[in-house]
């Protein structure tokens, strides 16, 4: 909780207002809000009173897309919102098999420009940073590049198969698909300069210089945090995202902690906006320790007048009182215990 509060009190001077959606909602809501969303596996439930299907979200970033494009569809553009709450999955998509995790994070709604994803970009670097996570480091990714390559450079017949090989990073799958052209792909990814300057390399046209020197602002201001690398098809985890994804990691916590990018809101009306923003996932955070506080606790034996508590507690200790007899500080977990002052155990 601790954790949670302090990484949303990083967001919220950025001009990020705090909304709180639902834990559940009808599932054609969930599901049909972010273009590019697959048909995902949800915990699911019936109403009893419509017969509805209502499913526990996986992910706040479509409840947000939703509020933007309804409540808030008014409001002068870009809408920039913080959320945090607990979210759902069928299949655990951490580390620890953990199938409930505490997801915080914020949306900027109205534009995907460069400038746009840098600013998302940095506020979710200082909110992993006010965590007290070290040695961060982030991967970049370019979601959609594969998409728009086979739409506008070297067309393919199964570009399925092409999208698994590069999943994959299997050589011999992708030629077997005909996807020759984009090996060079797979050697690409790694340490940000050296994939920049293979992609470079590759001369993919005009259209896609803009994106690598996009794709090196944003290296440049991830490089003033930790280290980056970039893969430009890293897709698992970025289903809905689009030219722009990234993936935080950080010394001693296990896995990704978060992820985030361009993506596309669809309004109730059919037309579509673009938005950027982030997740951060607390839970291995405070695996890692980082939620664990150092406060003084001390116990506070049978007797002791209720004016002690409440002056140990207004200069920040955790007091703790006996109820019986037998009560005593260590079985409370206490660094101190009172003896007309603190005494250190
Ligand atoms: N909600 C996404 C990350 C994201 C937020 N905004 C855009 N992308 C996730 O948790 O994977």
């Amino acid at each position: 909780m601790r954790l949670t509060t302090e990484m949303l009190e990083a967001i919220r001077p950025h001009g990020y207002d705090r909304v709180s959606p639902p834990l559940v909602e009808f599932e054609d809501s969930l599901v049909s809000r972010l273009a590019g969303t697959q048909a995902q596996d949800l915990v699911r439930l019936i109403d009893p009173l419509s017969q509805r299907t209502l499913a526990l979200r996986p992910d706040i970033t479509a409840q947000v897309g939703r509020i933007a494009a309804t409540r808030m569809a008014h409001r002068p553009r870009p809408v920039r919102l913080a959320y945090a709450g607990p979210v759902l999955w069928v299949r655990s998509r951490q580390v620890s098999s953990a199938r409930e995790s505490m997801q915080l994070g914020a949306e900027l709604i109205g534009s995907d420009h460069l400038r746009a994803v840098e600013e998302v970009l940095m506020v979710a670097l200082e909110a992993l940073t006010a965590s007290g996570a070290s040695g961060i480091s982030v991967d970049l990714t370019l979601p959609s590049l594969v998409d728009e390559l086979a739409e506008t450079r070297w067309p393919v017949a199964d570009l399925a198969a092409v999208k698994a090989a590069l999943d994959g990073k299997d050589q011999a799958a992708l030629l077997a698909a005909d996807g020759g052209d984009y090996a060079f792909l797979i050697d690409a990814a790694g340490p940000v300069g050296r994939s920049l300057a293979r992609l470079r390399a590759a001369d993919m046209g005009a259209n896609f210089d803009a994106r690598l020197q996009a794709a090196e602002s944003l290296a440049d201001l991830a490089g003033r945090y930790g280290a980056v690398s970039l893969d430009p098809t890293e897709r698992l985890g970025f289903e809905y995202q689009s030219w722009a994804g990234f993936s935080l990691y950080a010394e001693g916590v296990a896995g990704e902690i978060g992820r985030g990018g361009t993506y596309t809101i669809r309004h109730p009306d059919g037309s579509e906006e673009p938005a950027v923003g982030f997740s951060l996932y607390v839970d291995p955070l405070v695996e890692a320790g980082l939620g664990s506080l150092d406060t003084p606790r001390i116990f506070l034996p049978l007797g002791t007048g209720s004016e002690v508590g409440s002056q140990l507690r207004a200069d920040g200790w955790v007091t703790v009182a006996a109820l019986f007899d037998e009560d005593t500080a260590e079985a409370n977990a206490c660094t101190h215990v009172w003896d007309g002052a603190p005494k250190a155990l």
